[in-house]
C-alpha cells in the first residue's frame, strides 16, 4: 500500500477553573481554560497497490505498546450511515478502544449520509495516527531522560495501563480525531476548521460522539474547550442527542446529520470574549497521585441538591457569580491582589459544596496542599479544578522561572514530608482551541 501526505488536527486539554457541578445544569455557566497540552491526530489516505482494495481504516497510537486498532466499514442501507467493525489484529491481543470506535462510527456515518443523497463511497481506506503531548500521562520513572525529552515520548506500556493526569484526554482525542476525519474526507468547501461553521460542525459532531462513548454523563465543557479553547461555557440541552439511535441502526446516519447540522437545536453558549489571562501570568497544574471517581461525586452532589434545593441553588448561584468576578479580573488584567481576592472565594465555596454534600471536592489533604502553595511568592491563587477530589490543583501564577523553581522545590519537599507525589506539570493555560497543524506525521519522532 502507499500512504498519502498527512493532515494534522490538534485539540487542547482543559481545566475547569471554576464551575464544577454547577455547569452540569444549563442554568449555570463554568469558566474553562484550554491547556497547551494537545492531542494531535494525523490522517493519511491509503492507496491500494496492484488493484487490491481493502475497506479498512486503521488508527494507531504509537506512543503506547501495541496500541493500534483496525476497522472494517460497510454501508447500512440508505440512511443508516456506515457500520464500523473492529477487525481481529491476528498476532496482537484484541483490544477495543470505545472512544475511537464510536468516533469513527459517528463521523463516517455523518460524511456518508450528508449531502443531496447518501454516498458511502466517500469513505476510502485511511490511517489515523494519534500523538498526545506528554503531560496527559504521568511519565514512568523508568523512562530514559532522552525519551522523556521527546515531544511525544514512547511510554513503554499500553494505554489502558497509562496513568492519566486528568487533562481531558478523551475529549481532546475525540475532538482531534473528529477534525482529522472531517478534514480527510470532506473538501474545504464543506469543512473548514478556520471558519465559524467548521467549528460548529466539529463541536456538534464531537459532542455527540463523546457523549455516546462516555455514556452521556458530562456537561460537555471539555469538548467545548477542545474546539473553542478557553471560554465561559453554558451546556447544550442534553435532550438534543436523544433522537440519535445506536450506530448500526437503519436511521443512524440521517439522525446524526439532522442533529449535527441543525441550525436551531444547539443552544450551548461559548463566551469567548470574557476569557483571557493577564500578561505575565499563567495557569499551571499540579498532578497529585490519588484518584477520584467523578461519577460518584456527581451523584453525591446531585442527591444533596435534590434534598436541599434552596440551600444548594443559593450556593450554586454564588459559585457562578464569583466565577464571573474571577473571569473579569483575569480578562481585564487586574492587579495581583485583586485576582487573589477574586479567586479565594471560589475555593471556599467549592469546599463548602463538598462539606455540605459529603463529596470530597476539596478534601482536607488538598486544603493543606493549596494553603501551603498559596504561601509561595508568585502563586496568586489556587483551586481544585473540575470535580475536585484528591488528584489535582490548578494555580494562577506569575509566569517566571523563579516562581516555577519555588513551586517545584516546594512540591519536592511536600511530597517527601506528606508521603505523596505532587508534581508541577509543564502545561500552561492557553486560549486557542482546535487547529490544523503544519507538520507532517512522518516527522513525529524527530519533533
Ligand atoms: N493517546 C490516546 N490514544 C488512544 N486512545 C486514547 C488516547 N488518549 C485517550 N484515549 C481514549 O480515551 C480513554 C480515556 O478516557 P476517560 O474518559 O477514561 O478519560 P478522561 O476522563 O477523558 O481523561 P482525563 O482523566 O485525562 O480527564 C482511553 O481509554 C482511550 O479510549
Ligand atoms: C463535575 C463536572 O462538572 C466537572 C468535571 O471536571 P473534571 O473532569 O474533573 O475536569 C462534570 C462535567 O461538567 O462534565
Amino acid at each position: 500500500m502507499a500512504i498519502g501526505k498527512s493532515h494534522v488536527v490538534s485539540a487542547p486539554g482543559k481545566v475547569l477553573l471554576a464551575g464544577g457541578y454547577i455547569v452540569l445544569d444549563r442554568d449555570y455557566t463554568g469558566l474553562v481554560f484550554g491547556l497547551s497540552a494537545r492531542i494531535n491526530v494525523a490522517s493519511q489516505e491509503i492507496h491500494p497497490i496492484n488493484g487490491v482494495h481493502l475497506a479498512e481504516i486503521s488508527v494507531e497510537s504509537p506512543q503506547f505498546d501495541n496500541d493500534s486498532w483496525v476497522y472494517g466499514y460497510m454501508p447500512v442501507g440508505n440512511k443508516g450511515g456506515v457500520k464500523v467493525t473492529q477487525l481481529d489484529p491476528g498476532s496482537k491481543p484484541f483490544k477495543p478502544n470505545h472512544f475511537v470506535e464510536t468516533t469513527l462510527a459517528y463521523c463516517l456515518s455523518y460524511i456518508a449520509t450528508r449531502g443531496p443523497k447518501p454516498d458511502p463511497s466517500r469513505i476510502k481506506p485511511a490511517r489515523f495516527t494519534i500523538l498526545a503531548d506528554n503531560d496527559y500521562y504521568s511519565q514512568p520513572e523508568s523512562l530514559s531522560s532522552t525519551t522523556k525529552k521527546r515531544r511525544f515520548a514512547h511510554l513503554g506500556e499500553t494505554i489502558s495501563k497509562a496513568n492519566k493526569t486528568g487533562l481531558g484526554s478523551s475529549a481532546a482525542l475525540v475532538t482531534a480525531l473528529t477534525g482529522a476525519i472531517l478534514s480527510q474526507y470532506l473538501p474545504l468547501s464543506e469543512f473548514d476548521l478556520s471558519t465559524a461553521q467548521g467549528k460548529a460542525t466539529l463541536h456538534n459532531l464531537a459532542q455527540a460522539a463523546h457523549c455516546a462513548a462516555q455514556g452521556k454523563i458530562g456537561s460537555g465543557f471539555d469538548v467545548a474547550s477542545a474546539v473553542y479553547g478557553s471560554c465561559i461555557y453554558r451546556r447544550f440541552s442534553p435532550s438534543i442527542l436523544s433522537s440519535i439511535p445506536p450506530p448500526g441502526d437503519k436511521s443512524f446516519g440521517q439522525a446524526v446529520v439532522d442533529v449535527v447540522d441543525s441550525p436551531t437545536l444547539w443552544d450551548q453558549e461559548i463566551g469567548k470574549e470574557a476569557t483571557d489571562l493577564p500578561k505575565g501570568y499563567a495557569i499551571r497544574m499540579v498532578d497529585v497521585t490519588g484518584g477520584t471517581a467523578t461519577v460518584s461525586m456527581v451523584k453525591t452532589v446531585n442527591a444533596w441538591r435534590a434534598s436541599h434545593k434552596e440551600e444548594a441553588d443559593t450556593l450554586f448561584r454564588r459559585v457562578e457569580d464569583q466565577m464571573k468576578v474571577l473571569a473579569s479580573a483575569l480578562k481585564e488584567g487586574k492587579a495581583e491582589e485583586e485576582i487573589r481576592e477574586a479567586m479565594a472565594p471560589v475555593r471556599k465555596l467549592m469546599k463548602k459544596m463538598g462539606d455540605e454534600s459529603g463529596a470530597p471536592i476539596e478534601p482536607d489533604s488538598q486544603t493543606k496542599l493549596l494553603d501551603e502553595l498559596e504561601q509561595i511568592e508568585g502563586v496568586v491563587g489556587s483551586v481544585v479544578p473540575g470535580a475536585g477530589g484528591y488528584d489535582a490543583a490548578a494555580l494562577v501564577v506569575r509566569d517566571d522561572a523563579a516562581t516555577e523553581k519555588r513551586i517545584k522545590d516546594f512540591l519536592t519537599e511536600y511530597s517527601a514530608r506528606e508521603g505523596v507525589t505532587a508534581k508541577l506539570l509543564g502545561v500552561l493555560g492557553e486560549v486557542e482551541g482546535a487547529r490544523v497543524e503544519g507538520w507532517d506525521v512522518a516527522d513525529w519522532e524527530t519533533l
